[in-house]
């Protein structure tokens, strides 16, 4: 039997009078990969928020290993987004200034961790990722699939329970994309994580082991694939 990470019963929200929930119920396990797919403004961004406890449902619950998530303060739930979730997102997450490895220990940083164990921890990443001898870069000097390498070692650097990732492969190229969702997917299982990502992209989802479709706030279908 697969264990149940994390699960949303019953999810509603609506703003003002449009619903972008209307009900949703799903399920992800651990080491599993789930994508989300659907038209645009079918709800994905909204329950993959939901989810990460960004978004508070109106209804229905967030569940992180059987805990109610969506019952957490703010504070509660902003340190818990921290240690215990990853998120990848399109563009723009790494911190121009910094070194391609210092954005990787800084969530290790945030988390009190002194700075020269955060530098040697990131480091470790950097060449199951790919990215041996790019550490001392900084964005700027990375490719766009480098840098959403480095967005992908920071989010697992904290050792989460989920990575949540929204268009990861957004603003890269097919061949690009390809190979960033294959370490994303590989990586996260590795690591025993699970994985949930929006992407309007079906080659990019065909990584994943289910596809979850969304349409008008509601699940439209789930999809089961094996990816070779
Ligand atoms: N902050 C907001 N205020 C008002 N309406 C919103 C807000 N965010 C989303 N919506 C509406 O909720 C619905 C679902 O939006 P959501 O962003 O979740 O869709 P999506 O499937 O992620 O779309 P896309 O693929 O275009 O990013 C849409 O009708 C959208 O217009």
């Amino acid at each position: 039997m697969s264990v149940v990470v994390l699960a949303g019963h019953g999810l509603t929200k609506s703003y003002g009078p449009t619903p972008a929930l209307a009900g949703v119920d799903v399920e992800v396990a651990e080491r599993e990969s789930l994508a989300i797919m659907g038209p645009s403004g079918s709800g994905k961004s909204t329950l993959l928020h939901t989810l990460a406890g960004i978004i508070r449902p109106d209804g229905g619950q967030v569940l992180l290993r059987g805990e109610r998530i969506d019952r957490f303060g703010e504070n509660r739930l902003s340190a818990l987004r921290r240690k215990r979730f990853g998120f990848v997102f399109q563009f723009g997450q790494l911190l121009p200034e910094l070194p391609a490895e210092e954005n990787v220990a800084l969530p290790l940083m945030l988390e009190g961790m002194p700075r020269r164990n955060a530098v040697r921890e990131a480091r470790r990443w950097f060449e199951p990722l790919g990215l041996g001898g790019l550490e001392l870069r900084r964005p700027g000097q990375l490719s766009g699939g480098q840098a959403q390498r480095v967005a992908i070692a920071r989010a697992l650097a904290v050792r989460p329970d989920v990575v949540f990732a929204d268009e990861p492969t957004g603003a890269l190229d097919q061949a690009t994309g390809t190979e960033v969702v294959r370490l994303l997917t590989s990586v996260t299982r590795e690591q025993g994580a699970c994985l949930v990502m929006v992407t309007h992209d079906a080659e990019v989802a065909a990584h994943c082991d289910r596809i979850l479709s969304v349409r008008d706030g509601r699940i439209n279908q789930y999809s089961q694939y094996t990816v070779a």
